[in-house]
Formats: C-alpha cells, structure tokens, sequence
C-alpha cells in the first residue's frame, strides 16, 4: 500500500515539533513508527497515513484515545499529539526490550516453565488492569509484546477497542494469551519426525495446566472474565508450587 499523496516519511536527525528522528522501527499499513529524541530521552512516534486516517473513519484514532485513558507500567503512555499541515501523529513513551517474536525467533530462547509463568502473571496482571478501564486488546501477540530484565511491556494498540459486549467482548483476549503462551512453551520443545498432533498432545503439561491452556484457547469451556482467569492461575501457581499464595 503507498502513502498518500501528501504523505512525508521523516529521516534521521529530522526534527518534529522538537523531536529528533533517530530511525524507522517499522512502517504497517496504518502509519510509520520512529524512535525520536528529545533533549536526552528517547521517544516512540506514531505518524498515521492520512489516507488510511480519511478511509478508517476514525478507527484509527482508537489506538490514541484508549492509551490516553491508561496508566500502567507495561503500557506505553501517551505523551501528546502532534498535528499540522499535512502531518497526523503521537508521542509514546519508549519502552526498553526485545520483542518476544525476535526473543524467541531470532535469539532461539528456550523459556524455563519458571519465567513462563512469571510472565503469563504479569501478562493477566496488565489484562486484568486493561479490562477494568473497559479496554479489550484484541492484539496479544509475540511482535507485540517486549521483555526486559523479566518484565512484559505491551504495545500496540491499535486494534483495542471499549469493551460493548456485543461485537468488542473481554473475552476476545483469551485466546490471545492462551496462542502467546503457547509460544512460550513451544520454545523449548524439541520437534520429532512423525505425525502432527495438537498442541495439547504435543506438549508435555500437567493436567491443570493443560486445562487451563484448553480453557484460555476456548477448547474447553472458556473463562467469563479476568478475574476467573487470575483464579484459576493462581491455583495453579499453588498446585505447580511455583510461589503462589
Ligand atoms: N512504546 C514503544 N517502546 C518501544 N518500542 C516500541 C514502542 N512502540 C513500538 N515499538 C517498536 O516499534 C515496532 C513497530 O511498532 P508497531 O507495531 O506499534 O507499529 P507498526 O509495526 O508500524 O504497526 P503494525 O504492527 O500495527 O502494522 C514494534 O515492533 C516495537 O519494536
């Protein structure tokens, strides 16, 4: 998809309203992402495509007005927004880490059952935050996910929406977080020759553990809200002994 026409990509050492263009982190079809300065700190920018601005009738705003309503530690907060002319974006804090996509792609990490748990704690911890401000993510996936020093960052929000309960349900993040930690866990599994079984066969689980992972996926029964999520993890903290109260 090509820019609009009046569409401007910024170089380095480019400045927008004082913020310094370091390079691109990446360019979807919405917008282009920049690392910036300002003065010593560093910045993320959002520039959206205003052809794709005009076409989106306004979803794309979505991913601004949510982050403005947020205040959590794993999730970027929103500095301001940056319009004139023929430019349309915002400033996001910068959060350190790498991608859980390049962690376990590029670097081949083989994550501990120990630091999947930690994460998916953390994971529920910031989901459990997300839904209480009446925000789905709809988007909890490996390249939008960073880690650093054992902690989870999320990003992207731009296709989370207010929860309605009709076609923008809480529940539609279940089965992300189920798909992310499976990544997790297939990090470590070692691929034999043979039939392809499910992943509930493949991977060596405890039962509890299974069922949670059937339960998140909506193989089985799936979980009425966050806080049935945090439950039954937590119970499962406890029978795994991995420090649960
Ligand atoms: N707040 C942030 N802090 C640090 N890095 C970030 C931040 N936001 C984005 N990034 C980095 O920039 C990359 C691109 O960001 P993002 O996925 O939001 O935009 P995009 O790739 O242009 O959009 P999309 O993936 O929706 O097409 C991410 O993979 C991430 O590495």
């Amino acid at each position: 998809m090509s820019l609009f026409r009046q569409d401007r990509i910024y170089r380095p050492s480019e400045k927008i309203k004082g913020y310094e263009i370091i390079r691109i982190l990446g360019e979807g079809r919405f917008g282009i992402c920049y690392l910036v300065s300002y003065g010593q700190k560093q910045f993320i920018l959002k520039q959206l495509k205003l052809g794709m601005l005009k076409k989106s009738k306004g979803k794309l705003r979505y991913e601004e007005d949510i982050l403005k309503e947020l205040q959590h530690e794993s999730i970027p907060q929103f500095i301001e927004r940056i319009e004139f002319n023929d430019f349309y974006g915002y400033v996001l804090e910068f959060k350190e880490g790498r991608t859980f996509e390049d962690i376990i792609y590029i670097d081949r990490k083989a994550f501990s059952r120990d630091e999947i748990y930690c994460i998916a704690w953390q994971l529920i911890d910031i989901l459990k935050y997300l839904h209480s401000k009446g925000v789905v993510h709809r988007d909890i996936r490996v390249p939008n996910t960073l880690y650093h020093l054992e902690k989870v960052n999320l990003l992207d929000f731009g296709l989370a929406r207010w929860i309605n309960n009709r076609k923008y349900r809480a529940d539609m993040d279940f089965a992300f977080l189920g798909d992310f930690l499976l990544h997790l866990y297939y990090s470590s599994y070692e691929y034999k020759k043979g039939r392809k079984r499910p992943w509930y066969e493949e991977l060596e689980l405890a039962d509890d553990e299974r069922l949670f992972l059937k339960r998140l996926m909506g193989v089985e029964q799936r979980y009425s809200s966050i806080v049935e999520v945090e439950k039954e993890f937590h119970s499962l903290l406890k029978i795994e002994g991995k420090g649960g109260e």
